[in-house]
């Protein structure tokens, strides 16, 4: 069956393990198209990561995932970009269907600091290692740059109550 588009955003909790902690991702679907652009940004705002999908097959669809990046690097500061290259699995059937270089994107991902991931939401194939990513990157950056920043920890204490409150035990 043919996949409905997205209209407006479609909501969906994740719960990951890093270290000995749960974080529990909260994932806003939107929709990447002209139509939805507004409505967007709604979703996006005060997100501590984006994953900015593009096709592989598609090169235009890797400049429309640039636009999004500039947005999300002009209003959110402090959200993290992931880039990711979707439908791998058509590539390993046909090397001829890559529209988009894997070096050209990772030169741009490295320019915008943003990580880059290749994946197959048919496969599977490196779905878990993005959302692991983003969830060790929230751990090590974000929880502990809020935990500083407006909690105002003694960073000479040992533990302080904010990861307890933003994650579950
Ligand atoms: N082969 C293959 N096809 C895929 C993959 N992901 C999506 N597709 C196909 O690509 C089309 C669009 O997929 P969607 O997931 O609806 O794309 P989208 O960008 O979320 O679309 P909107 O919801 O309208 O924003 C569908 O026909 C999917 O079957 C993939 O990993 N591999």
């Amino acid at each position: 069956e043919a996949p409905l588009s997205t209209i407006g955003a479609a909501f969906v909790a994740k719960v990951l393990t890093v270290g000995e902690q749960t974080v529990t991702l909260g994932i806003w679907d939107t929709a990447g198209s002209e139509r939805y652009e507004a409505m967007s940004r709604i979703y996006y705002r005060g997100a501590r990561a984006a994953v900015v999908c593009y096709d592989l097959t598609n090169s235009s669809s890797f400049q429309r995932a640039k636009f999004w990046v500039n947005e999300l690097q002009n209003c959110e500061e402090g959200c993290r970009i992931y880039l990711c290259g979707t439908k791998s699995d058509l590539l390993e059937e046909d090397r001829r269907k890559r529209d988009v270089d894997f070096h050209d994107v990772q030169d741009y991902a490295d320019e915008v600091k943003a990580e880059l991931f290749e994946t197959s939401s048919k496969t599977g194939q490196n779905v878990d290692e993005l959302f692991q990513k983003v969830a060790e990157d929230y751990v090590h950056f974000t929880a502990f740059q809020e935990m500083t920043e407006e909690k105002g920890v003694d960073l000479g204490q040992k533990s302080s109550s904010y990861l307890y409150s933003c994650c579950h035990h």
